[in-house]
């Protein structure tokens, strides 16, 4: 087992979990369903021997990451054409070196000098780096409990009835139709860390983002929601990602105002689309 490393707190009310936890259960089949795959194991694993993975063409998992020639640490290989839908790390029971497999990065937790702090621009709560990050690196899990669909829309509509703001993050995975013109939905997988989450929880949305999602699996068949940089982010910058996602076109009938102000800004903020 892995030990995550991460030394984030949270300045209010709010539970620090290192990763996903279960929503609590409420007697339904969708929950029991959500409690079996969050309780499985993914059985694929690579069958390296060697130090390094990704130098054995045997490797099943490994092409996701590569080290940045200036910055020495893992990145997201290139992927200016979109299309890599999702990462699967080698897992507990993967053969290869735990120290020195370049197939591993999310697990071993949220980059350090990152800082919670009040953000002058969202008027509340965002996350800056106080030091560069290169592009494609790892920066936090977005962690949370795993909701339901049915969960998912009860918090939904408490949360527009108080006005009260949206942690709920709904991860769409989508594969590519077979002559590659266009997208099926694949899986979805709702977090929410109002009350119980990590230091992903404080970034906010951009139309114009630093940073990304990905799906990135690991021991389970549920992904995480791994933020990686977008591209180069110096210090001191605020980081964000696109709360609507980059494939979907975004629901933008909520009316919240967004308050970003990059230059492509849609005005509102996106609703969360389950
Ligand atoms: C995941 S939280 C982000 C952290 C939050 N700012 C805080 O103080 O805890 C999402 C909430 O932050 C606010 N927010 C995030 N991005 C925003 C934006 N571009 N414009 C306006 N509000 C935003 C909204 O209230 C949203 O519901």
């Amino acid at each position: 087992m892995i030990e995550i490393c991460d030394d984030y707190d949270h300045k209010d009310f709010v539970e620090y979990i290192l990763e996903n936890v279960l929503m609590p259960d409420d007697g339904s089949e969708e929950f029991k369903r959500l409690k079996d795959d969050y309780n499985s194991q993914i059985t694929s694993t690579c069958t390296c021997v060697i130090k390094n993975c990704n130098n054995n063409i045997d490797c099943c998992h490994g092409g996701y990451f590569k080290y940045h020639p200036v910055n020495k640490e893992l990145v997201l290989v290139n992927n200016e054409d979109k299309s890599l839908p999702s990462v699967t790390e080698c897992n507990d029971f993967c053969k290869c070196d735990l120290q020195h497999c370049n197939n591993r990065l999310v697990q071993f937790g949220p980059r350090k000098k990152l800082e919670i702090f009040h953000s002058p621009q969202y008027k509340s709560m965002g996350v800056r780096t106080l030091i560069d990050i290169p592009c494609g690196a790892f920066i936090c899990e977005y962690a949370g409990e795993l909701l339901t669909l049915a969960e998912a829309k009860r918090r939904l509509d408490f949360v527009d009835n108080c006005d009260k703001m949206n942690f709920i993050l709904c991860l769409h995975e989508f594969t590519k139709s077979k002559d590659n013109t266009d997208y099926q939905a694949s899986q979805v997988t709702i977090v929410d860390p109002t009350c119980r989450g990590n230091i992903g929880r404080y970034l906010n949305h951009s139309c114009l983002p630093n940073c990304e999602i990905f799906a990135v699996r690991i021991n389970c068949p549920i992904p995480k929601i791994g933020i990686f940089a977008k591209r180069n982010i110096y210090a001191n910058e605020e980081l964000c990602f696109h709360y609507g996602g980059e494939i979907l076109s975004p629901d933008l009938t909520n009316g919240k105002p967004c308050l970003c102000s990059a230059p492509n800004c849609v005005g509102v903020l996106p609703n969360t689309r389950i």
